[in-house]
């Protein structure tokens, strides 16, 4: 078996890799994107961090490719949905460098209240200037975390003991959990408004794509220090550079940029009150030895068909298992993820319910993978079947699995239901169909329905009134959506109907717009599975 490491991972876990019968490892680093497409021909692994690209084109390229590890958390630069269509393992370790990033992160919000790095280039120049290079203080001075997953925790400890007071916008994360840090759960814009320090520590998804924009600036105090060593494109760069020229904000701090490496022209390049590093969050001894090594350990184990472990496309499983699970894997993720998106921000519990044939197969792989559906949009790539329970256990969202005996109107049922603190409960139900299992959703929010689970869906609940499935109807099809499938369902007529509809494409925001202002519709929601 042959493993590439295309880029300069810990020489112990190549060593490890090397000491292994029957692996053969090739060494090739800071290769072109051609070259990588050459080497790849004949390997079966793929050890990255997070230069080379592993795109749909390399994946292709690679016949007999089963894994790609990443030493580090973001998995940005493997595409992972062509690696699951063509059924390669993508896995990371995602705790191995917390603590450097975190440190990094102090680092910046250091250099951000004391100008060090300007002051050491005015020394290397020769000069001694006294004047020019005065700071401020963390002392007593109000740090905003967004996003309090495991970095943005170890960030918020330091900033504890450097006696700043620490808020936190993270509204995955139960009220509870802030509280026993000793951090105050705010909303983002009051965290805007009361922070001297910003800092970022989420994956980039749609919902944090440029969070802190223009007008996320406007909120914020003049003066404001800001830093990002989560993932280019959190904070909108165009934005940033206006709010640092205007005086807006004092001092910056990036580790992480929309392209990466960044341009040598960049205008933040050229910024005095700047400090740029080329993502080096992960760039400790340790962080990279202890992902080096995890990594390198990782990929033996699928090698030699054995346990998978922190897959972030797979559940950790042997082969077997995998088979017969896989169609309840799978229906189980899209519930999960359908759940979280009906659903509002702040979850108490999640409650599994299982039944018929299901009871008897392995549902703690289920309900992982309903786990991690949940978490997707959450938690972006960092989630895997290891962590998913751990993940959820520190959002403060307790989880319940029931399996009955009693009978249910279907062979077998998976139903998932969200239960958030104000009593609110979303829930969706699904089973297997027809010998090739198709995945069906047959019931949301308590109503039965009958739709695919896959792909994009449009959830309608409206007056149950003549005239509504057209003009839904003639509304997609002026905006160029085809409808796939619908299902209708009313408990009582000319009361509340519910409308799920399967769609080709994703409808526009004005036609979104559209719908949620028509007088008899409640609620349109547009759900990607
Ligand atoms: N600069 C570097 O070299 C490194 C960067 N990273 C990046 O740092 C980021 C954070 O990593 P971890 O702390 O390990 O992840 P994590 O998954 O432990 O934490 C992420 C947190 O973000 C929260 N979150 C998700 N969406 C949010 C939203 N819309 N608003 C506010 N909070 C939201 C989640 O609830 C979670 O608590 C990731 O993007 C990761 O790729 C990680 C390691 C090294
Ligand atoms: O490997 C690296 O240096 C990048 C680390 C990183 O960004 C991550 O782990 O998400």
């Amino acid at each position: 078996m042959k493993v590439l490491v295309a880029d300069k991972i810990s020489p112990k876990g190549v060593a490890f890799l090397r000491a292994q019968t029957g692996i053969e490892v090739i060494e090739a680093y800071g290769s072109s994107a051609e070259k990588v497409l050459e080497l790849v021909k004949d390997v079966h692994a793929i050890a990255v961090r997070s230069e080379t690209k592993i795109t749909a084109e390399v994946l292709a390229a690679a016949p007999l490719l089963k894994v790609v590890g990443r030493a580090g958390v973001g998995v940005d630069n493997v595409d992972v949905e062509a690696a699951t269509e063509r059924g390669v393992v993508v896995m990371n370790t995602p705790s191995g460098n917390t603590i450097a990033t975190a440190e990094l992160t102090f680092t910046h919000m250091l250099c951000g209240a004391r100008p060090v790095p300007q002051a050491a280039a005015s020394m290397r120049g020769g000069q001694w200037d006294r004047k020019s290079f005065s700071g401020i203080e963390l002392f007593r001075k109000t740090l905003g975390i967004v996003g309090l997953g495991r970095i943005g925790s170890e960030v918020a400890k330091r900033a504890q003991a450097f006696g700043m007071r620490v808020l936190a916008f993270d509204p995955y994360l139960a009220p509870s959990r802030a509280k026993a840090m000793q951090i105050e759960n705010v909303s983002l814009d009051e965290l805007l408004a009361q922070a001297d320090y910003i800092t970022v520590h989420m994956p980039l998804t749609d919902d944090t794509h440029y969070m802190i924009d223009e007008g996320a600036f406007e909120k914020c105090k003049k003066g404001l220090r800001i830093f990002n060593c989560a993932r280019g494109g959190i904070i909108k760069e165009a934005a940033l550079l206006a709010a640092l020229k205007s005086g807006k904000v004092a001092a910056a701090g990036l580790d992480v940029y929309e392209d990466e490496p960044l341009a040598a022209d960049s205008e933040l390049r050229k910024l005095p009150n700047v400090t740029l590093t080329p993502h080096l969050g992960a760039s400790t001894a340790e962080a990279q030895e202890s992902v080096g090594i995890e990594i390198a350990e990782q990929i033996a184990d699928v090698l030699r068909g054995g346990v998978i472990r922190n897959a972030v496309n797979m559940p950790s499983l042997d082969a077997a298992s995998l088979k017969v699970l896989g169609p309840y894997l799978d229906l189980g993720a899209k519930l999960g993820t359908l759940v979280q998106q009906i659903g509002p921000q702040q979850i108490a519990s999640l409650r599994i319910t299982y039944w018929g044939r299901i009871v008897d197969l392995d549902s703690n792989a289920i309900t992982r993978a309903i786990q991690q559906g949940f978490l997707r949009r959450i938690s972006g790539e960092s989630v895997n079947f290891v962590n998913s329970p751990v993940m959820l256990e520190r959002l403060g969202v307790k989880v319940e699995v029931i399996k009955s005996g009693e009978n249910s109107s279907y062979t077998e049922l998976i139903h998932v239901e969200a239960l958030a603190a104000d009593g609110s409960r979303h829930s969706a139900a699904g089973t297997l169909i027809g010998k090739t299992n198709q995945r069906r959703i047959v019931a949301i929010n308590e109503r039965g329905v009958e739709v695919d689970a896959s792909g994009k869906l449009l959830l309608i609940e409206n007056r149950d009134q003549p005239g509504m499935i057209g003009y839904v109807g003639t509304l997609l099809g002026k905006d160029g959506v085809n409808i796939a499938n619908m299902s209708l369902s009313r408990q009582e007529a000319g009361q509340t109907a519910l409308m799920v509809i399967n769609l080709d494409s994703e409808p526009s925001a004005a036609a979104r717009a559209e719908l949620k202002n028509h007088a008899a519709i409640k609620l349109a929601k547009f759900v990607h599975l």
